[in-house]
């Protein structure tokens, strides 16, 4: 029977009850990724204590995407923070399909590696598909590949993606009940909706996701007692369409010309009637960088104990 790394997370916040009129609280997935970040720098610690290696993870970027290099700056920084040893890789655009998936070969024998991550979007000549199947799945910590999606499935999930366990963690910071609760996940990508989906299943919710064939969105919007909105479009949430007293967690991230970060959701109206709600910067994007870091301590801890 393997053993299960659980942290517990300290809430933040209480209601925010004024006068009678609701404005949500804000759910700080900063706040609660630094936490999670600091369990775990605890935990790389314990594997020092006790003479063992740090964990290792491969952090592999093909291109320049703006948006990834900040990611995955961000994600290098993290591991340095926590004692994790990062190995960097930082290819050329024009990287063949080929010379990619010989490095992941290379990092599936490497002992001192637990995790490998390749940073997505690949550029356009590249399918990822192949590469994500061909990292070994005690090493997959984006738990991308199909053995660990299946786990999760299966109801015995191993390594997680990082985006919906980073959501599962900030609903339980609120004390989130689940059972009867209607959670609507509007988009269904392979890296957020479906795997969302799922673990809210795992929860005891009822999970009901929404794509660009749904008719009818603000109908299920509106019945949604927790909304995951994971679309990658600004404001395609209205806010007049959420259900008084919802859980509302904001997966988007749009960057609009100004520069400036916004969410899928029409934050400021959708403020007036949720419970809760996750900001956009400072939401749900920490928390994926905290529990990749968390999966690959659980990858040398409890995947690669021997
Ligand atoms: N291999 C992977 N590729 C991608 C993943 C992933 O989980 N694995 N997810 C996204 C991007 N992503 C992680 O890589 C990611 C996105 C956003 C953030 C984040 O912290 N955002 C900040 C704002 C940062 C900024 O200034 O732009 C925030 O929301 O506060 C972290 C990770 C696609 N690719």
């Amino acid at each position: 029977m393997r053993q299960c790394l659980t942290f517990t997370i300290t809430p933040l916040f209480m209601p925010n009850l004024q006068d009678g009129n609701m404005s949500a609280t804000l759910i700080k997935g900063k706040e609660i990724a630094a936490q999670v970040r600091q369990q775990v720098a605890v935990g790389v610690e314990a594997r020092k204590q006790k003479g063992l290696r740090a964990p290792g993870l491969a952090v592999i970027l093909v291109g320049n995407d703006p948006a990834s290099q900040v990611y995955v700056g961000n994600k290098r920084k993290a591991c340095e923070q926590a004692g994790i040893m990062s190995l960097s890789y930082d290819l050329p655009e024009d990287t063949s399909q080929d010379a990619l998936e010989a490095l992941v070969d290379e990092l599936n024998e490497n002992p001192a590696i637990d995790g490998i991550l390749v940073q997505l979007p690949l550029p356009s000549h590249l399918d990822a598909d192949p590469i994500l199947v061909k990292i070994r799945p005690d090493k997959d910590v984006d738990g991308f590949h199909p053995f660990n999606i299946g786990r999760l499935m299966q109801r015995k999930p191993t390594l997680r993606p990082c985006t919906p366990a980073g959501v599962i963690t900030l609903l339980d910071s609120i004390g989130t009940p689940y059972k009867g609760q209607h959670a609507v996940i509007v988009g269904a990508s392979n890296i957020v909706g479906r795997p969302m989906s799922m673990e809210l299943l795992l929860k005891g919710a009822t999970a009901t996701v929404c794509h660009r064939f749904t008719a009818n969105l603000e109908k299920f919007v509106g019945e949604a007692d927790i909304l995951i909105a994971a679309v990658g479009k600004p404001g395609i949430i209205k806010g007049e369409w959420v259900k008084p007293g919802a859980t509302v967690i904001d997966v988007g991230i749009n960057r609009l010309e100004n520069g400036s970060l916004c969410g899928d959701v029409d934050f400021e109206a959708a403020s007036e009637r949720a419970a809760f709600i996750t900001p956009v910067p400072g939401g749900v994007g920490p928390m994926t960088i905290a529990k990749l870091l968390e999966n690959t301590l659980y990858a040398a801890d409890v995947l690669h104990a021997d």
